[in-house]
């Protein structure tokens, strides 16, 4: 009897044993071959351990992988097996493929709130929606010199917040987040706001929360791993973060369908809505203007074309006190073109290679989007000869482009030189690509290019920006969230002659 049921036991022992090693070897052999190579990971977390946990951040920590692995890397991010890519032409080519531009799912905020808008659409979808957005960003002119005038307001308005401070230290954080958000009101509710407007205050505010609370690459809103642990604090934070962005957004949406002041402007939202009806009385379906769609659309506009360009102006500020000879040399530039009556325009860009000059080089020292956007694969495919099977999440490592040594000469240094050729003329370079590249680069690029031309060389026409005397020294140190943005600082503007 006794040795029946020590039998049995070692029976059922065997079996599991059986089981265990047979779902091994099947996920083994059934594991699509010739995938991009890269390091072990963690049961459930991956690779998030090795490249978040011990010091340096995300981006530069996948660069390091590139040593051993090559250009085309597979890590795993808590439960996102996703392959990073690596070299300008890698990306480029990659992204230029219909097949390698759609967005992994967004599951957070699908479950705070359903619907489709830039971070959320793939396909059809993501194709209208686009669309839509683009013809609009067109109807009001964004880009063009007609648009130019909403720009400028702004910028004298951040002018005059700035000699307010009377040259004394001030951070300029708020001052330059609210300019450049207005502008973004302008496109999409119609109007600007007072800075002291608190629902503009609220919305501000929960914008920089967001930047500040997600952390590394986005990774909470892509894993499907996070989207099921919501008790994590951090997690629950995200989620609070979304509902909260989400909510202003609402208000703001309603307060725009009350009656409209004698000053607004015609906008996205009036846009969206007389398409809609357009369409529907002509009984055609349009993905992008189903009515879930709209708060999607306008919190990615909002989101993406506020705090980056915001950001990037900062980091010029912060440049521009820690390498005062460069100030000078731009602020000449100016003066020689403008004169001392009159303020810079688009129009004298061409004139001031210099002033471009910086500004790129900026954008390389201080990628503001180091991973880029997650992109997903909608079909098995191949990368420089890997696998890539269908659902994999794409990242393009732009900040390891930006110092690719084969590339950029010194690429640690700030030269703004090599966005210039033998005659000082100004000299583009395709290796840098701060916007992303292919069918899903950066909607706004002409938008952003324009504010942070106006700004960069109003604030340096005006004003020359030095650290304040209690501060021994400028620090170019960073903090990683979904953007790279500086850490906080002062500045003192002291009125040029
Ligand atoms: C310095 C400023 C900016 C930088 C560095 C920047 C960078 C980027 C990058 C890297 C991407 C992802 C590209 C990809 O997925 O491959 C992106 C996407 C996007 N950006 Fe910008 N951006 C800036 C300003 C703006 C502005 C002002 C707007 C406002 C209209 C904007 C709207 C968008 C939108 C809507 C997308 C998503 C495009 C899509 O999925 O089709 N961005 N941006």
């Amino acid at each position: 009897m006794e040795i029946l049921s020590a039998l049995t036991v070692l029976d059922v022992r065997s079996l599991l044993l059986g089981v265990a090693v047979f779902l091994v070897v099947f996920r083994f052999l059934r594991r699509p071959r010739n995938l991009p190579p890269g390091p072990w990971g963690w049961p459930f977390l991956g690779n998030l351990p090795q490249l978040t946990w011990y010091g340096g951040e995300l981006h530069e920590n996948i660069s390091k992988l590139t040593a051993r692995y090559g250009k085309v890397v597979s890590v795993n991010l808590a439960g996102i097996s996703m392959v990073v890519l690596h070299g300008h032409d890698t990306v480029k080519e990659a992204f230029s493929r219909q097949e390698l531009s759609e967005r992994p799912p967004a599951y957070m905020t699908q479950k705070v709130a359903p619907g489709r808008g830039f971070l959320s659409s793939s396909g059809e979808s993501w194709i209208e929606i686009r669309r839509f957005t683009m013809a609009v960003l067109k109807k009001l002119g964004v880009g063009k010199s007609a648009f130019e005038q909403n720009i400028v307001t702004e910028a004298e308005m951040f002018i005059e917040e700035v000699q307010s401070h009377g040259g004394k230290a001030f951070d300029p954080k708020h001052a330059m987040s609210n300019a450049v958000s207005n502008i973004i009101c302008t496109v999409v509710f119609g109007r600007r706001f007072q800075y002291t407007d608190p629902a503009f205050e609220q919305l501000l505010k929960v914008v920089h929360e967001f930047v500040l609370q997600v952390g590394a690459g986005s990774v909470f809103e892509f894993s499907p791993v996070f989207n099921k642990l919501t008790m994590l604090p951090f997690v629950r934070t995200y989620v609070a973060c979304l509902r909260s962005t989400f909510d202003h957004i609402n208000l703001l949406m309603k307060e725009h369908s009350k009656e409209k002041s004698a000053d607004h402007q015609e906008d996205l939202l009036d846009i969206f809505l007389s398409e809609k009806k357009i369409k529907e009385q002509h009984g055609v379906e349009n993905a992008a203007l189903r009515p879930e769609n709209l708060k999607h659309i306008v919190r990615d506009v909002f989101g993406a074309g506020s705090e980056t360009t915001a950001t990037t102006l900062l980091w010029g500020m912060l440049y521009m006190m820690a390498y005062p000879e460069v100030q000078v040399r731009v602020q000449k530039e100016l003066d020689d073109v403008t004169g001392r009556n009159r303020l810079p325009r688009i129009a004298d860009k061409p004139e001031l290679p210099y002033t471009e000059a910086v500004l790129c080089e900026i954008h390389r020292l201080e990628t503001i989007v180091p991973l880029s956007v997650p992109h997903a694969s909608t079909e098995d495919t191949t990368i420089a000869g890997y696998n890539i099977p269908k659902g994999t999440t794409i990242m393009a490592n732009i900040w390891h482009n930006h110092f690719d040594p084969l590339v950029w000469e010194e690429p640690e240094k700030f030269r703004p030189e090599r966005f210039l050729d033998g005659e000082n003329k100004f000299r583009p370079r395709e290796e840098l690509m701060p916007f992303g590249s292919g069918r899903r680069s950066c909607l706004g690029e002409q938008l952003a290019k324009m504010e942070l031309f106006v700004f960069f060389t109003y604030l340096l026409h005006h004003f020359t920006i030095k650290k304040p005397d209690h501060v021994p020294a400028v620090s170019c140190e960073g903090k990683y969230g979904i953007m790279w943005v500086p850490l906080k600082f002062d500045i003192c503007a002291t009125v040029r002659e």
